[in-house]
């Protein structure tokens, strides 16, 4: 009986798929063409939901998918799910970024090389009968200068074939360093050189407010004449308005659009313009290409239904190899600190300070102190709360949250400590991870010890005198409470912190039978 049902909303290579309708543990639907009334009718029966650009994962639907875990878009444009919704709703959404950027960059050289020879304009004539081979005249790649905005996966692949015909490469994009556009040959440019100084330009960038409109009134009037354009990203980077009347008055001599601000495209001059040459956003659309996102996003959803670590994200943090096998006694470990200190709160939280200390400051802390929080808020909102929506739910309940980091602590060698600050106490929790024990508990509160965070564990706190050890012992033991092991941490001032690993809570009244032994003054159980 599978556990699992994931829906396939879109057209999604099925050999792709292959991970998931191999798997005993999932049933796969595959559904396609659903309205949004349809899929908001029968989302809540999904674990899983699989789409390409075409479902529009609303508010709305996340809102009737109860039993939703994950999304995962066989491509890498997550423009059509809304994700702060999903991570409102606690929805993994992973992409698949990889898999179709060799034929994303071919496709745009294609246009490229259909613009510069206009060969759709002078295909269709011929098919129409006409032998004319004086109107398409076209243009050499050899020697021209190419700008490409946004180079990243597929920006980067298009610089190497552009060198490859003789081009020159001008490139700008934010996280571009100067050794690597020294090392891939291409010059490091501003968005003003490219505009000025460029014959094609090339746009590979995600569509954000930043690059909304990156090509627009402004950007066209400084271009060189006869400069070409192509978007095979994402509408809307290029001012279509803006595009038609450069088109319309020659500054611009040709474009290549696979991509449009409404798709489809209807009712779009651009379509019907004849320096343009269009697709119907075919960049990833090989047989190639299809299996690679499918099978990529097929094994990421497996693993997160089957609560297997995965990679590709988008409202994660993402942690290379090395620094998940870093931080993974941590990420256990906080989730435990979490637990812990939500026990020992006994009023509303208003901020958590999280400090690493040692090699441990120097990872990528965030899904440490995820975690944390996860363990935390769990004891206050249950199962509802999971990495993904815990800084929301944080934030929702207006807990102030702070990471602080030190290269070095005057005991430990790694320390992750957390101070819990709520309306009338701060609580103290801390924890190292030592490579021949694992993970301890080091210190609760002012008090320092070394404690394994697992199980059931009995806090009292006490006066520090002969005979406290005893009479808890006598206590639990007389209620069939079985003590494994015990450990105390005391302060100067007298006060100890007797914890004793035990192997089950001790009911309210064994509990309050040791909370009036004198010399007691608390006791929490709280199972990690
Ligand atoms: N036409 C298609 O079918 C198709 C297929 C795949 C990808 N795409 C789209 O192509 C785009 C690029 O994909 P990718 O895989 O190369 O992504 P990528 O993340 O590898 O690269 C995008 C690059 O854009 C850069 N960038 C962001 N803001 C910028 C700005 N203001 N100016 C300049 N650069 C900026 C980023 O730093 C990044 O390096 C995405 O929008 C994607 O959705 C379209
Ligand atoms: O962002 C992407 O991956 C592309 O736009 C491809 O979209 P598609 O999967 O709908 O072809």
């Amino acid at each position: 009986m599978p556990k699992y049902r994931v829906l396939v909303s879109d057209p999604i290579s099925e050999q792709g798929l292959q991970a998931l309708l191999d798997s005993p543990d999932v049933e796969v639907d595959i559904k396609t063409d659903l309205s949004p009334q349809e899929l908001i009718a029968i989302i809540g029966d999904y674990d899983a939901l699989l789409v390409r650009s075409q479902t529009k994962v609303t508010a709305e639907i996340l809102q009737a998918a109860k039993k939703l875990r994950a999304i995962g878009r066989a491509g890498v444009g997550v423009d059509n799910i809304d994700v702060p919704a999903s991570t409102r709703h606690g929805v993994v959404v992973i992409n698949a970024p990889d898999g179709n950027t060799i034929s994303t960059c071919e496709h745009t050289f294609a246009m490229m090389m259909a613009m510069a020879r206009k060969i759709p304009q002078a295909h269709m004539k011929l098919k129409n009968g006409t032998w004319d081979r004086k109107s398409f005249v076209g243009v050499e790649l050899k020697n021209k200068t190419i700008g490409i905005l946004g180079f990243g996966r597929i920006g980067s692949e298009v610089a190497v074939r552009a060198k490859a015909f003789g081009m020159s490469v001008l490139a700008y994009d934010p996280f571009l360093t100067r050794e690597r556009a020294e090392s891939m040959g291409v010059r490091m440019s501003t968005v003003d050189e490219i505009v000025e100084g460029s014959d094609f330009i090339t746009v590979h960038t995600p569509l954000t407010k930043d690059t909304k409109h990156l090509l627009s009134h402004d950007q066209f009037a400084r271009m060189r004449d006869g400069v070409r354009i192509l978007n095979c990203a994402r509408g809307g980077i290029i001012d279509e308005k803006a595009l038609v009347e450069a088109l319309a008055n020659g500054k611009v001599a040709a474009a290549a659009l696979d991509v449009f601000e409404e798709e489809p495209p209807i009712g779009n001059p651009l379509v019907e313009m004849d320096n343009v040459v269009v697709t119907p956003h075919l960049g990833a659309s090989t047989e190639e290409a299809q299996i690679n996102v499918a099978i990529d996003v097929a094994k990421e959803l497996l693993n997160i239904l089957q609560g297997l670590p995965f990679r590709n994200a988008v409202n994660l943090p993402s942690l290379s190899n090395d620094s998940l096998r870093t931080l993974e006694p941590y990420l256990t470990l906080a989730e435990k600190l979490g637990t812990l200190a939500a026990n020992l709160a006994i009023d509303s939280v208003r901020k958590i300070e999280v400090t690493f200390y040692g090699p441990l400051a120097e990872q990528q802390t965030e899904p440490v102190t995820r975690s944390f929080l996860k363990g935390m808020l769990s004891y206050y909102h249950g199962e509802e709360v999971n990495y993904v929506n815990a800084p929301f739910l944080a934030e929702q309940s207006q807990i102030q949250l702070k990471e602080t980091k030190s290269s070095r602590h005057d005991t430990y060698t790694e320390l992750l400590k957390v101070s819990v600050v709520t309306e009338n106490t701060t609580i103290i929790v801390a924890g190292t991870h030592k490579a021949t024990v694992g993970p301890r508990i080091v210190q609760i509160g002012d008090f320092k010890l070394d404690l394994e965070p697992n199980g059931t564990l009995l806090l009292a706190e006490n006066r520090d005198k002969p005979g406290m050890i005893g009479k808890v012992g006598t206590i639990l033991g007389g209620a069939g409470v079985n003590i494994d092991s015990m450990k105390v941490g005391k302060l100067d001032n007298g006060i100890s912190l007797m914890v004793l690993a035990v192997d089950r809570a001790p009911d309210e009244e064994t509990r309050r039978e040791i909370e009036v032994v004198d010399g007691i003054f608390s006791v929490r159980d709280v199972t990690l």
